[in-house]
Formats: structure tokens, C-alpha cells, sequence
């Protein structure tokens, strides 16, 4: 297997003193959706914002197709497709005119990949039509098409079903995983929303205050999460990425995160105490991602429940 496409470790963030991203490792590979799920203000822009170079780094690293985004910044970007903010286009000209000027701004003239990103995207009945008239949808939707005109390994798309109904999210997400599919490209999502990431996602990273609290699977029902405590974990999750990239390691507060069964669970264990790393712990991880993300909330909900608590 060819390894993971991105990789964070140990990414840290502080702006003005404040910690807005804490020690974040994990790793995402080709062909998956990968969603980033927390609370308003947990950190999920922060985090796409690093990974895009939008700002730098104050700690740690991360990795695009190995190259990294802080010393080979041109190589690694080359990789990715993304919409951070809401994109722009120009009103007055057509979805295609919008997609060509784009596609002139790289320096590509190859008009016969904006017909491809169109079909892809089932855009063709309004491609023409100038975008002034378009709905929200078909502008997120003409964003995409302007994220892949590249043919990026790595898409990202920082709360991408903001304004969408639910016809339009079920849409959306019947094209990020043919795309993840067909082309193997990996897309990372970020949402607030629960329900719309377990649509979305083959895997879900849950944030709060900055932190990465799990790591889990909507694709496997009977894959077993198991958690190893040990010292460094964010170093032992790069290790681990690349001895055995299919499980995915990631680390979480004081522990690593992985899903495995009972004998890669000895193998694992081996290569960590092989690689010099202290193993406190190792044990199945039993809540569903809706009990983890439940914790995640308590503390608004209970706040916005009864706002004295605040005081
Ligand atoms: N440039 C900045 N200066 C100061 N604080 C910032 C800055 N950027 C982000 N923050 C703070 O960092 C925290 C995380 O913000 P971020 O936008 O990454 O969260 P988020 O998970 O994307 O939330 P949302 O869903 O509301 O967009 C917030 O408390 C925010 O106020």
C-alpha cells in the first residue's frame, strides 16, 4: 500500500498566546472522505487553514504527499484542490467562462477537463448559464468543479454543506465519493453537524477546544477501534503510519488510536515497544461516535439549557 496522502503531526497553533490547535496527528489516505466534526470554534478552519499554508505552523508538521507544507510548500500545495473560504466567480460570465478563466489563471488551456470536471459534477444543464442566476448549490458546486480542474490528490472543502437542503447534501455527497472512488482522490470535510458527516464520511476526526478527541470508522460497523496508552503519541502515530498505513493510526489525548483486530492489535504492540515507545495500556474502544460526540457538546447544550450555568 502505498501510504497515506496527508499527514499531520503534532500540529500546534497558537495565535496571541492563545493555543488554538493542540498537538493534532493523524493521517488520511487516497480514495477516503475524511470528515473534521466539532463544536463552533473547536479549531476545524484553523486546522484546513494549516493545511492549505492559508497560515503557518507554530509547532509540528504536516505532510502532503510526503512533501511538507512548511519547507517545500510548492510541492506540497501542487497536491491540493480546496475551497476555504466561500469561493468567488464572477456573476456576469457563464459557470464555463468562470471554469476557463480559472483554468488560464494555471496557466493550462486544456478545455476538454472542464467538460470532464462538468460531467463529473452533473453541471452540464446549467454550465452555460451566466452564474447570477445560479442557486447556492450550483455555486458549490461550480467551487468544486474549480478545486478539481487541477486533478488534485487531495480535496479539501471547509464546511461544504453550509446552505445546502438536504437534497443538495445527499448530492454532494453521492459526488465526493465517486470522486473519492474513481479518482482516489482524498476529501476532507469539516462540519459541526453530526448527522451530515455520518452521510458524508468514510472516517470521522472528532475536535474540541483544539484538541483531537477520536478518530473513527462509518464505513466498517464491525471494525474494532482499539486504544494503546503510551508515551509520544503523536510521534508513534507517524511510526505506525508508516509500518501499517491500512489502520490508519491517529493519535488522541495521551493515546493512539487505530482500528484493529486481535492479531494485528500483538503486531502493533511489537513494533511500538520495538520502536523504543512505552505502551501504559491497551484497550477496545466501546462508544459509538454518537456517544463521543454527545460529550463533545455537553457543555453548550447544558450552557445554552440553562444559561446561568455560565455565570
Ligand atoms: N486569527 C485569529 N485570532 C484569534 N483567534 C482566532 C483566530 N482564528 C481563530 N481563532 C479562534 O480559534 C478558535 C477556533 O476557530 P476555528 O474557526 O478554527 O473553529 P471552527 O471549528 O472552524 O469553528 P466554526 O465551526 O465556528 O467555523 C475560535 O475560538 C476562534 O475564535
Amino acid at each position: 500500500m502505498a501510504g497515506p496522502i496527508v499527514q499531520l503531526i503534532d500540529v500546534t497553533k497558537r495565535i496571541g498566546g492563545r493555543i488554538i490547535v493542540q498537538d493534532l496527528s493523524f493521517a488520511i489516505n487516497p480514495g477516503e472522505v475524511f470528515g473534521l466534526l466539532g463544536p463552533n470554534g473547536a479549531g476545524k478552519t484553523t486546522t484546513i487553514r494549516l493545511m492549505v499554508g492559508l497560515i503557518r505552523l507554530s509547532a509540528g508538521e504536516i505532510l502532503i504527499g510526503g512533501r511538507s507544507i512548511r519547507t517545500q510548500f510548492t510541492a506540497a500545495i501542487a497536491r491540493v484542490g480546496a475551497i476555504v473560504e466561500a469561493p468567488q466567480f464572477y456573476e456576469f460570465l457563464t459557470g464555463r467562462q468562470n471554469l476557463a478563466y480559472f483554468l488560464n489563471l494555471a496557466r493550462r488551456r486544456e478545455a476538454a477537463r472542464i467538460g470532464e470536471v462538468v460531467r463529473f459534477l452533473g453541471m452540464a444543464g446549467y454550465i452555460d448559464d451566466r452564474v447570477g442566476t445560479y442557486s447556492l448549490g450550483m455555486k458549490q458546486r461550480l467551487g468544486i468543479a474549480q478545486a478539481l480542474l487541477d486533478r488534485p490528490a487531495v480535496l479539501i472543502l471547509d464546511e461544504p454543506t453550509n446552505g445546502l437542503d438536504p437534497a443538495g447534501i445527499k448530492e454532494l455527497r453521492e459526488h465526493l465519493r465517486y470522486l473519492a472512488a474513481a479518482e482516489n482522490v482524498a476529501v476532507i470535510v469539516s462540519s459541526h453537524i453530526l448527522s451530515e458527516m455520518e452521510l458524508l464520511c468514510d472516517r470521522v476526526a472528532i475536535i474540541k477546544k483544539g484538541r483531537l478527541l477520536d478518530v473513527r470508522s462509518l464505513t466498517e460497523a464491525a471494525g474494532r477501534q482499539v486504544r494503546f496508552e503510551i508515551d509520544r503519541p503523536g510521534e508513534a502515530a507517524r511510526v505506525l503510519a508508516q509500518a501499517f498505513p491500512e489502520l490508519s493510526p491517529a493519535a488522541v489525548d495521551g493515546g493512539l488510536l487505530l482500528g484493529a483486530d486481535r492479531e494485528s492489535t500483538a503486531r502493533i504492540n511489537a513494533c511500538l515497544v520495538g520502536a523504543g515507545f512505552r505502551v501504559f495500556g491497551i484497550r477496545p474502544q466501546g462508544r459509538t461516535l454518537e456517544d463521543v460526540f454527545m460529550e463533545v457538546t455537553v457543555d453548550e447544550r447544558v450552557d445554552a439549557a440553562d444559561p446561568q450555568r455560565k455565570q
